[in-house]
């Protein structure tokens, strides 16, 4: 996994997309620890004077902007304007996500934006997707999906829990297969393949989502504008 982006270079590109909210946005709060600068740099504005309202992608999300006073809603009642969220590889604008196990409640709020912004840090750039997709799956589809994903060429692997036995259980009460395709020339049809798979709950393939991605470095950020 690709996780060894500085703290500077995270903050940069978070600090970067969180200056896109303006007063009256609802916005999408992605999860990880590159989104959580944008979280932080927005309850900041909040604390100024900005009217926002947030929509969390996870626990961890929700819970950072409550404790940065966002107020927060659901999809239910507001609309999303703009998304800022993290990945864990960009290339030609195409993203993995679900390092947190976060990315099915991320697809969601991202795709629902009228504007998604990505956060990045350069060790995260690539020139083709190659790190293992991440497949939320119900419980009892694991073995149905392990199968199917070695079929279409993948090489599964539960994702295992860090201090407790056994398996990450995501928000939603699912499991994650992490699923490695070694070079990925064709994120759509993968995309369109493992979403088509009878309990898979979402996977982390982002194709053609993004609007912008902030690559942030020690000194600088550097902004990228997408046309989709
Ligand atoms: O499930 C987690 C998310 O997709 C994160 O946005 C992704 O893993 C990137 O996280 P970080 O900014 O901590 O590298």
């Amino acid at each position: 996994m690709k996780q060894g982006g500085s703290d500077a270079a995270k903050q940069a590109a978070g600090e970067s997309a969180a200056e896109a909210v303006e007063d009256g946005t609802v916005v999408g709060l992605g999860t990880g620890s590159t989104a959580a600068y944008a979280i932080r740099a927005i309850g900041q504005a909040v604390d100024a004077g900005l009217d926002v309202v947030g929509v969390p992608t996870s626990f961890q999300s929700r819970q950072l902007a409550r404790d940065c006073g966002i107020p927060l809603a659901d999809l239910d009642d507001v609309s999303v304007d703009l998304a800022i969220d993290g990945a864990d590889e960009v290339a030609s604008g195409n993203l993995i996500k679900g390092g947190g196990a976060a990315h099915a409640r991320e697809k969601i709020v991202d795709a629902s934006a009228d504007r998604f912004l990505v956060v990045a840090d350069p060790t995260k750039e690539a020139d083709v997707l190659s790190h293992p997709v991440p497949v939320e799956v119900l419980p009892m589809a694991r073995s149905t999906v392990v199968t199917a994903v070695e079929e279409l060429g993948g090489d599964p692997t539960l994702r295992r829990a860090e201090r407790k036995d056994g398996p990450v259980v995501t928000d939603n009460g699912n499991l994650v297969l992490d699923c490695d395709f070694n070079s990925i020339h064709d994120p759509a049809a993968l995309a369109s393949d493992l979403a088509a798979l009878p309990g898979v709950v979402e996977h982390g393939l982002f194709v053609g989502m993004a609007d912008e991605i902030h690559v942030g470095t020690a000194d600088g950020v550097t902004v990228r504008t997408l046309s989709k």
